[in-house]
């Protein structure tokens, strides 16, 4: 039985906020018997208050300096990696979520972490560098037709580190310009799914419904698993305590 309400906030420091949760409301329609609330989330007491969250595409960098600032750095490091709670990023998000980054700024920058990656930011170019690719995305189904990727300024996973679970990364998804190697564009690794393109910016519902369906499932999974009634408030308040 799916849990009856679910909270997934979407980090609102900077970038593509309010497109995700557009897209997040039309997913949603796919499982009525889930009440969603969508949250922006700007401090660590509306963190707190998520089942699962979205880190939208922006400026990693400038992501970082704000979250610092607002003392949510150690607070998403902790949801992402301690309580292992659903996340996804797009671009800027995934640049956060990788525990490497290369071509930062001068003095390196600031990451969550929890995909065992190092990401290339910036791969493709600058913003007049933008493209879309249409791309195979097996994980929305089989028969399911090519998924129009926006890629803006987009990093790359460069390559998976070899250490602690770095044998949970799968690659989901990757792109192919002419005369160059194919380079990989959508990763997960258990609780935390990365993709190099802006699906919020196509206006294709697929990967958020396939989302927004694996945190629905973690959901159920961690609810029974706690023995709690599902859906009673009052257990739900128990489980966040
Ligand atoms: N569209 C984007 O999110 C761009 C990401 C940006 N280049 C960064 O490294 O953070």
């Amino acid at each position: 039985m799916p849990p009856s309400a679910i909270t997934v906030g979407v980090l609102a420091l900077q970038g593509g906020v309010v497109e995700h949760i557009a897209l997040l409301n039309r997913a949603s329609t796919s499982y009525p018997s889930t009440t969603f609330h969508f949250l922006e989330v700007r401090t660590p007491e509306q963190l707190s208050l998520c089942d699962a969250l979205i880190i939208p595409g922006g400026e990693s960098t400038t992501m970082a300096i704000v979250a610092r600032r607002l003392g949510l750095l150690e607070p998403l490091r902790e949801f992402v990696k301690i309580n292992n709670r659903p996340v996804w990023g797009t671009c800027a998000g995934l640049v956060m979520l990788a525990e490497q980054a290369s071509a930062t700024k001068q003095g390196g920058q600031e990451l969550i972490g929890g995909l065992d990656v190092r990401v290339l930011r910036n791969k493709f170019g600058t913003q007049v560098q933008s493209f879309v690719a249409d791309l195979k995305l097996d994980f929305l189904g089989e028969g399911e037709g090519p998924f129009r990727g926006v890629f803006i300024r987009a990093p790359v996973v460069e390559e998976v580190i070899n250490g602690n679970g770095s044998g949970n990364v799968k690659v989901l998804g990757t792109v192919k310009k002419p005369g160059e190697e194919a380079d990989i564009v959508a990763v997960r690794q258990g609780n935390v799914f990365g993709t190099s393109f802006h699906p919020e910016l196509t206006g294709d519902v697929r990967v958020h419904v396939w989302w927004l369906g694996n945190v629905v499932e973690a959901l159920s999974q961690r609810r029974k698993e706690r023995g709690l009634v599902v859906g009673s408030g009052k257990n739900d308040a128990v489980e966040a305590a």
